[in-house]
C-alpha cells in the first residue's frame, strides 16, 4: 500500500486535500484525523505538520509528501521533488523595518528571527555574514516591534503582513517555494507512486489550460490554426453551414483573452473558453 503525507494544517492543508478529491483519492471528513485510508487505490494517508512531512518521507517510512519547497530545503532531509503542484506560491525572504534599505552585509552582528533556522544559517554562510538566529515557531513579523531581534526572514505571499507591521524586505530572495510532491531521494518512483503522480500532474496541467471552442469560416482555417494551434493540433469539425468549420483547441489560461481578441479579428464567432478539470496529456 503507498503511504502519503499530506499537510493536516496551515495554508497548504485546504488545497492539497482538495487536488487529492479532484484525483479521485478518499480525503478526511473530520480535520482533526490524521490517517485516512482509500482501499480502492491502495493508499494510506498520514495527515502531518508541514514542517515534518519531509523529514518522515526522508526516512523511507512514507512514500510521498505533499508539502512547501521552503520547508524541505530547511528540514535538509534527503528527499526529492517529483512535481510541483502550483500552489502556495510563496518567496522566503529578510525584511527590516521601515524602508529597510539594507544589504545583506548590514545582518552582520545583527538579530535575526524566523522560523526556518536552517535556510537563514545557510545563506548566512553563503554570503560570509555572521549574525545571531532567533528561532521562532510562527508570528515572526511581530519579534522586531517587541525588540526580540533586529530583521526577519519569513515567507511572503501578498506582503500583507510584513507591510501591517512596518516591515520592508529586502536582499535576494532565499527560496521561491511552491507546493511540491516529494519522495526519498534516489529511491526509483514505483508504479503506485506514478499513477498518484500522474493523477495531480493531470489537475496541475488542467489549471494552467482552458478549452477554447468557437466557430470559423472554413477559408480562414489556417489562420485561426495558427492562432490556437492547441497541443498536438486543433480538432476541426464540420457545421450543418458547410462554410464554415466548429475547432476546439487548449490555450494557456495566461494567453486566453488576447487569444480570442485575435479569433475575434480573424472573424471567428460564438468562441467559448471553459474550465478543464482534469487530463492526461
Ligand atoms: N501566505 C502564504 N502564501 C503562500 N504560501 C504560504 C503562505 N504562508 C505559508 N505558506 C507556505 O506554506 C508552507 C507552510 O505553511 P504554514 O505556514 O501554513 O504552516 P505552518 O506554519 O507549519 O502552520 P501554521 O501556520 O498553521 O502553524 C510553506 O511552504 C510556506 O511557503
Ligand atoms: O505575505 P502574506 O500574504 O501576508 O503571508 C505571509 C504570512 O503567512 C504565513 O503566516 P501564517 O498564517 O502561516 O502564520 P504563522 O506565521 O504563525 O506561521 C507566513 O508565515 C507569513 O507570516
Ligand atoms: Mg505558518
Amino acid at each position: 500500500m503507498l503511504r502519503v503525507a499530506v499537510p493536516n494544517k496551515g495554508t497548504l492543508s485546504e488545497p492539497a486535500a482538495e487536488m487529492l478529491r479532484e484525483a479521485g483519492y478518499r480525503q478526511r471528513s473530520d480535520s482533526r484525523d490524521l490517517t485516512v485510508l482509500d482501499p480502492a487505490n491502495d493508499v494510506e494517508f498520514f495527515f502531518l505538520r508541514p514542517k515534518d512531512i519531509a523529514i518522515y518521507v526522508g526516512s523511507g517510512e512514507l512514500d510521498l509528501g505533499i508539502t512547501g519547497r521552503d520547508l524541505t530545503a530547511d528540514s535538509g532531509a534527503p528527499v526529492s521533488e517529483v512535481l510541483g503542484l502550483g500552489f502556495g506560491y510563496s518567496t522566503f525572504r529578510y525584511a527590516g523595518p521601515g524602508a529597510a534599505d539594507w544589504s545583506i552585509g548590514d545582518l552582520e552582528g545583527k538579530r535575526i528571527a524566523t522560523a526556518y533556522q536552517n535556510l537563514v544559517l545557510a545563506d548566512l554562510e553563503r554570503n560570509g555574514v555572521s549574525a545571531e538566529v532567533i528561532r521562532l515557531d510562527g508570528a515572526v513579523e511581530i519579534s522586531v516591534q517587541l525588540g526580540v531581534a533586529d530583521a526577519i526572514a519569513d515567507v511572503v505571499g501578498s506582503g500583507r503582513t510584513l507591510r501591517q507591521h512596518g516591515l520592508s524586505p529586502f536582499g535576494d530572495v532565499i527560496c521561491a517555494s511552491e507546493a511540491v510532491l516529494i519522495q526519498r531521494a534516489g529511491q526509483p518512483t514505483s508504479t503506485a507512486a506514478k499513477q498518484l503522480a500522474n493523477r495531480l500532474q493531470g489537475i496541475v496541467f488542467a489549471q494552467q489550460y482552458l478549452m477554447l471552442d468557437y466557430d470559423c469560416p472554413k477559408a480562414l482555417l489556417d489562420q485561426a490554426t495558427a492562432i490556437t494551434p492547441g497541443l498536438e493540433s486543433p480538432t476541426v469539425a464540420p457545421l450543418a453551414d458547410p462554410e464554415w468549420v466548429a475547432v476546439r483547441a487548449m490555450v494557456l489560461r495566461t494567453k486566453a483573452n488576447p487569444v480570442m481578441d485575435a479569433l475575434v479579428g480573424i472573424g471567428a464567432k460564438a468562441i467559448l473558453a471553459s474550465d478543464i478539470r482534469t487530463c492526461r496529456l
